[in-house]
């Protein structure tokens, strides 16, 4: 695609696949796609019924008004985070694993946050795959596990075969379809006499009033998910048009998250008090039979993919920076599907809540730093370049400012949430880690004198790419 000569390295595969740019920029004239398209792209997140889970345990454990409340916060900070990223990334044509190595991180630091982020989608795959098979298995419980996460680990492997317009097809294709679905669902909850009397957003459980301890609880179930979906976004907003960029990064970054925490988690809230029951796996199947099977099908592989997507393209960029081992996304959607179903078979994805409970802090806190980074260090205090530079050629391995902020405010963040610095800080750990990753940024920043951003100044970038 002509990104050779940027690059500095031979980019074949990205030739053969002309729309791949796992290692490299999207070059300005391949950023081709429309607002619509790529906003629905990121909806195959949005529809996943985990965020249905998350709004009825919410709103039937800390009632639903604090489960409202959380959702809110989440929206905000999540969109506003977002919309951010999607425009460094429309900018400059880069994901967050690209952004992160002229971001603050250095090529070697970058990949420590490539090599995260991929074991974060690898495992969401795994917990989402396992959903499904739990769905199906509940209906035809003659067919083993086994085979269900073979056949369903398997099938999302060839549905990334040919990048992001095979996924902008699938997404496209399979929306109405989950409309159809969802829209069934809400009827016949509707036409069930309701567990409960009052106004659904009037529930609260014994014992449990608005705000306190359990609006904390919620919010910190939310900071779980929260850092993860502005940071995807970068995924897909690096092809957005130029002309569509006032009106797609907020499309992009803000949109899927009241969608993914308004409307699913709203709609999440409204099942759970409605039919008393938690487990949209249990309650979906229950309001729409074997429908209910293939709704859940539908909106697993449609997340699967994305998960398969992105954890291929950190793998990628790991795996380049630490090893110089180029063998092509394809290889590492590969690796990703086949790891997510070791996972899957061997069932240790619900024994690494220490784990989720680390990547929720981490996301969150890497997020906060790639924006201080372009804001703060970038545009007010111009201690870095107005660029990002993504070769390595051009970088130095570690630059402490992100490097030394996301270490320090992840550690500390997730010792908080695990509840050794008492019970107010464990629900907000992510929230007071991305500040102090925030804050960390800007000090390094100044004390570094931004001296380990670039080797050298670039002059072959357009100023179009310029982000301050
Ligand atoms: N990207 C992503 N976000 C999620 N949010 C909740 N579940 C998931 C998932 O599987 N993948």
């Amino acid at each position: 695609m002509g990104s050779d000569k940027m690059t500095g390295h031979n980019n074949n595969n990205n030739n053969e696949m002309s729309d791949d740019y796992s290692l490299d920029r999207v070059p300005l004239k391949e950023r081709n796609m429309g607002w619509l398209s790529i906003t629905n792209i990121t909806f195959g997140i949005a529809t996943a019924i985990f965020y249905f889970q998350m709004g009825s345990v919410m709103a039937l454990q800390f009632g639903a008004m604090n489960a409202i409340i959380s959702a809110i916060y989440a929206i905000i900070v999540a969109g506003i985070l977002g919309t951010f990223i999607a425009y460094l990334s429309a900018k400059s044509g880069m994901n967050v694993n690209l952004l992160s190595r002229g971001g603050g991180f250095g090529y070697i630091g970058a990949s420590l946050t490539s090599f995260i982020y991929a074991t974060n989608f690898i495992m969401y795959c795994a917990l989402e795959g396992l959903i499904l098979v739990a769905a199906v298995h509940e209906f035809i419980p003659t067919i083993p596990e086994w085979v269900l996460i073979l056949f369903f680990g398997t099938i999302v492997i060839p549905l990334n075969w040919f990048g992001i317009k095979q996924l902008d097809k699938l997404q496209k294709w399979s929306l109405p379809l989950f409309g159809v679905f969802l829209i069934a669902a809400i009827v016949m909850a509707a036409i069930q006499p309701s567990g409960y009397d009052g106004t659904f957003w009037s529930y609260m459980p014994e014992g449990v009033q608005v705000g306190g301890t359990a609006l904390l609880l919620c919010i910190g179930m939310q900071h779980g998910i929260m850092g993860l979906t502005p940071l995807l976004a970068s995924d897909y907003a690096r092809f957005l048009k130029p002309k569509d960029r006032k009106i797609g990064i907020f499309a992009i970054g803000f949109i899927p998250q009241i969608f993914c925490f308004g409307v699913m988690g709203g709609l999440g809230i409204w099942f759970g008090v409605r039919l008393g029951e938690p487990n949209p796996g249990v309650y979906i199947v229950l309001l729409l039979g074997i429908f209910g099977v293939l709704f859940t099908m539908l909106t697993q592989i449609r997340i699967n993919v994305t998960n398969i997507y992105s954890g291929s393209l950190s793998l990628s960029n790991f795996f380049e920076n630490v090893f110089k081992f180029k063998p092509g996304r394809r290889f590492w959607v590969v690796v990703t599907g086949v790891a997510a179903i070791i996972l899957m078979l061997m069932d240790i994805v619900n024994h690494l809540e220490a784990v989720m409970t680390f990547q929720g802090v981490f996301l969150l806190a890497w997020a906060a730093i790639l924006v201080t980074d372009a804001v703060i260090v970038k545009k007010v205090l111009k201690i870095s370049p107005g660029y990002y530079e993504w070769r390595q050629i051009n970088l130095f391995k570690w630059n402490p400012v992100g490097v030394v902020s996301l270490l320090v405010s992840s550690i500390v963040g997730t010792i908080a949430a695990l509840g050794y610095m008492g019970s107010f800080l464990q629900s907000t750990a992510a929230f007071f880690a991305s500040i102090l990753a925030a804050i960390l940024t800007v000090i390094i920043a100044l004390i570094s004198k931004g001296k380990y951003y670039v080797k050298k100044e670039s002059n072959d970038i357009s100023k179009e790419e310029y982000v301050a």
